[in-house]
């Protein structure tokens, strides 16, 4: 293996002690940044996530508000909760953790959240902010990346970057990202054509596709440096009864020819609850008219 592991449990324990410190900040003026999250339904994984979260928001000094609802939640008892909470002064971020069962509408569901309290960054409003050059509350998983990216290489302008995968909570505000980075962006996805040689041009290859290990070492150019932002749950092949976490990326071919690359699990996850925070804390700043940290944001 010749390339490097980015260690993105490393980074974002960096991140949450830089948050720490940024909270003492702000409760020193008196305020305490509040985050709220809903959770509908019972999705195990989301159960997990909805966990680390409120932990997570504990020990920056941040106030957690978690609300769980049953599965059968109508859209309508849904929106009072949301529309107590964008009125809540002690709650500066808000988010819904998705997946939400099949009767409720994510796009609505984001869209009845105040976008100054879009700590996913997926309303229209911040959407539209960085497209336009404008300071958006960004989606955590990308801003993560962002992160991670700046990290290793520093400039990035003039570079070709490709993201596989076109959401509107990883792949499009990814491209984004790194339009403003000034790279040259190719957004892929399930009908592009060619994909491995689409791959191979890319000097920054993101992988958000779903699907495990597809992203295969002669799809990576030499020194390339891979993003996988994949998690995919399978039966662990030496432990019978026992589960392991997959990437996109077929990790051991592909860090034979990156420069640098991202593992799962360590690399992308623990960046998107590290972000989290870091949005509730500019989101809080910036409701209060108090000075922004700073290398916390995009
Ligand atoms: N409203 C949102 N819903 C979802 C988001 C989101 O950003 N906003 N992202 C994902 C889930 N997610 C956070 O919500 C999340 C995913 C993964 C991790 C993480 O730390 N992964 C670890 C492995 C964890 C494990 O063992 O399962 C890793 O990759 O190292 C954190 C948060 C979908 N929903």
């Amino acid at each position: 293996m010749t390339a490097t592991i980015i260690d993105g449990k490393a980074f974002a324990a960096g991140v949450r002690g830089q948050v720490t410190t940024e909270v003492e900040r702000v409760k020193a003026a008196g305020i305490t940044p509040g985050l709220a999250v809903v959770l509908v339904g019972e999705d195990p994984a989301s159960e997990v996530y909805v966990g680390h979260k409120h932990r997570a928001t504990i020990e920056v000094g941040m106030t957690s508000f978690e609300h769980r609802l049953p599965a059968d939640t109508s859209e309508g008892d849904l929106f009072a909760l949301i529309d107590r909470l964008n009125a809540d002064p002690a709650v500066h971020g808000i988010l819904c953790q998705f997946p939400v069962p099949a009767h409720l509408d994510e796009r609505r569901t984001v869209a009845r959240i105040d976008p100054a309290k879009d700590v996913d960054g997926l309303s229209v409003t911040n959407a539209g902010l960085l497209a336009t050059g404008g300071d958006a509350l960004v989606s955590c998983t990308p801003l993560g990346c962002l992160m991670l990216l700046r990290d290793q290489l520093g400039d990035m302008t003039g570079l070709d970057a490709v993201v596989i995968g076109r959401s509107n909570l990883f792949g499009k505000p990814m491209a984004q990202l790194l339009l403003r980075e000034n790279c040259t962006v190719t957004i892929a996805h399930s009908r592009t054509q060619d994909l491995a040689e689409v791959c191979r041009r890319a000097d920054i290859l993101v992988a958000a596709v779903g699907r495990a290990q597809m992203v295969r070492g002669d799809w990576v150019k030499p020194g390339a440096t891979v993003i996988d932002v994949g998690i995919t749950r399978g039966p662990h092949p030496d432990k019978p009864g026992k589960s392991r976490l997959l990437g996109d990326c077929d990790f051991d071919s592909c860090a034979e020819v990156a420069g640098a690359i991202t593992p799962v699990p360590g690399g992308v996850g623990p960046m998107t609850i590290a972000c989290l925070l870091a949005n509730t804390l500019t989101a809080c700043c910036r409701a209060h008219g108090l000075e922004e940290p700073q290398g916390l944001t995009a």
